[in-house]
């Protein structure tokens, strides 16, 4: 990777050189999946189909019907290793308790005498769940996603993923819960889950990461005026920044920079270090363990857009990565709870040098669908919230309306609004007869 002296940059140079890869900028991107949307808008399943065949090589022959049967969905379980099993049980439990822990807890008081006020909370009815599936099957998306709807209380969750769908995918859905599986993926799936199609039922909010046409479409159809439908955030292609000091070992740097290099050409990692030594040491170890990793096409075109800053203290490192508001931040140094107390942007975080990233991609039980492109500095990492809406209630009694009547008289008065007046003016009147 490029190794550059942070304040030897000025202003401007930093800011490009914290760019992320190019190819998320392309100036294409947005036309084409505009078509791809506008396709399935009006011509539904037909539509579907097609680009089943033209991006992922399916026509309907090969797939059998868009939705999963329920002898489909047990076939493919009998299918998945007793081994890959346990391993999704294991997770799916950390998974489970993590996010079970962050129940919402409802606010009911009075903020003065008579003036009751309520905070709820009610599920989200229609989720979509979109599971990555182009270049590697992410059964650990599934469970991302379907536990966290199945906990909220989400009352139909439909599973969207490219095909063929993966076994293990689809055993980990029946596992969490899921019913309803769709096989379609990219732009094509979101489109199908933001107006319908004559199969695929169009949904409150979708969820999940994906590439950078996913991604897009996302973007897309939230400010799309034919549908109505939410996003989680825009989850995009894999990034992490990795803080280290002279203490830290650069096998496991580069390993862990890899670990995101692979997911994409477009992911891009970054490596933030007061020490010149652990520079030129990682760049050796990519090298190596670049050359017998299977995905080595993928990683290289991303460690193309990636970078080295070597910075002047800790405090620096820790400002870089503000600034570049990393989905992923690793802090692999002496004391990595010093180096958080000034971390103020980042997906999710991972102390120490026996915290690889992979353990939060997987199974220690934090969500793994975090924002992307910088996002982290204002969205936060996905949650059970996510899944439902809040709302508030308010009571007065007459007592209490007489307290603040006055209060709320003035100020639509004041805002040149009558009627608002008016409807606590006849209220007050009322009481007085
Ligand atoms: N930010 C997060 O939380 C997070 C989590 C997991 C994964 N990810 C990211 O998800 C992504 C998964 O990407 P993927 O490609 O493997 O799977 P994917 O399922 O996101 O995308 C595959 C789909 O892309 C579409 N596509 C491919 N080329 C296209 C083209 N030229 N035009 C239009 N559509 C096209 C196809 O329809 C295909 O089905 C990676 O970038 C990974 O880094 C992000
Ligand atoms: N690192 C990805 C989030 O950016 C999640 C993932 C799933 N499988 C492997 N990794
Ligand atoms: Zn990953």
């Amino acid at each position: 990777m490029e190794i550059l002296t942070w304040s030897t940059l000025s202003t401007a140079e930093q800011k490009t050189a914290l760019k992320r890869s190019p190819l998320i900028g392309d100036s294409g991107l947005e036309q084409s999946v505009r078509a791809i949307l506008d396709a399935v808008a009006t011509r539904g399943d037909a539509a579907i189909q097609e680009f089943n065949q033209k991006f992922d090589g399916f026509n309907n022959a090969n797939i059998g019907e868009l939705r999963m049967g329920e002898a489909e969905i047990a076939a493919a379980s009998a299918r998945v290793s007793p081994e890959l099993k346990a391993a999704i049980s294991k997770a799916m439990a950390n998974i489970d308790v993590f996010h079970s822990a962050q129940q919402f807890r409802p606010i009911d008081m009075e903020t003065e005498a008579g003036v009751r006020c309520e905070l709820r909370s009610e599920p989200i009815e229609k989720v979509g769940l979109y599971i990555p599936g182009g270049s590697a099957p992410l059964i650990s998306t599934v469970m991302m996603l379907a536990l966290p709807a199945k906990i909220a209380g989400c009352e139909q969750r439909v599973l969207v993923s490219p095909p063929p769908i993966n076994d293990a995918i689809i055993y980990a859905a029946n596992a969490c819960g899921i019913t309803e599986i769709y096989q379609v993926g990219g732009a094509q799936a979101i489109a199908a889950l933001a107006f319908g199609t004559e199969t695929i039922p169009a949904v409150d909010k979708i969820f999940g990461p994906g590439n950078r046409y996913v991604t897009e479409a996302k973007r897309l159809v939230s400010q799309d005026g034919r549908c109505t439908v939410c996003i989680d955030m825009p989850a995009g292609p894999s990034e992490v920044l990795v803080i280290a000091d002279s203490d830290a070992n650069c096998e496991f740097i580069a390993a862990d920079l890899l670990s995101q290099a692979e997911h994409g050409p477009d992911s891009q990692v970054i490596l933030v270090t007061d020490s010149q030594a652990i520079a030129d040491g990682v760049n050796d170890a990519l090298t190596r363990q670049l050359a017998v990793l299977p995905r080595q096409d993928i990683a290289a075109t991303a460690l193309l857009s990636s970078r080295t800053f070597v910075v002047d203290d800790m405090l620096q490192a820790a400002q870089v990565s503000n600034q570049y508001g990393p989905e992923h931040l690793i802090i692999q140094t002496r004391f990595p709870r010093e180096v958080l107390k000034n971390i103020r942007a980042a997906g999710s975080v991972f102390l120490g040098a026996y915290t690889p990233e992979s353990v939060g991609d997987y199974a220690s039980g934090t969500n793994h669908v975090l924002p992307t492109y910088g996002y982290s500095r204002a969205v936060s990492s996905l949650s059970l919230a996510d899944f439902s809406r809040r709302f508030t209630v308010q009571e007065l009694s007459a007592k209490g309306l007489i307290g603040l009547g006055q209060a709320v008289m003035t100020l639509a008065s004041n805002e040149l609004l009558d009627a608002h007046k008016n409807a606590v003016a006849v209220r007050l009147a009322s009481l007085e007869k």
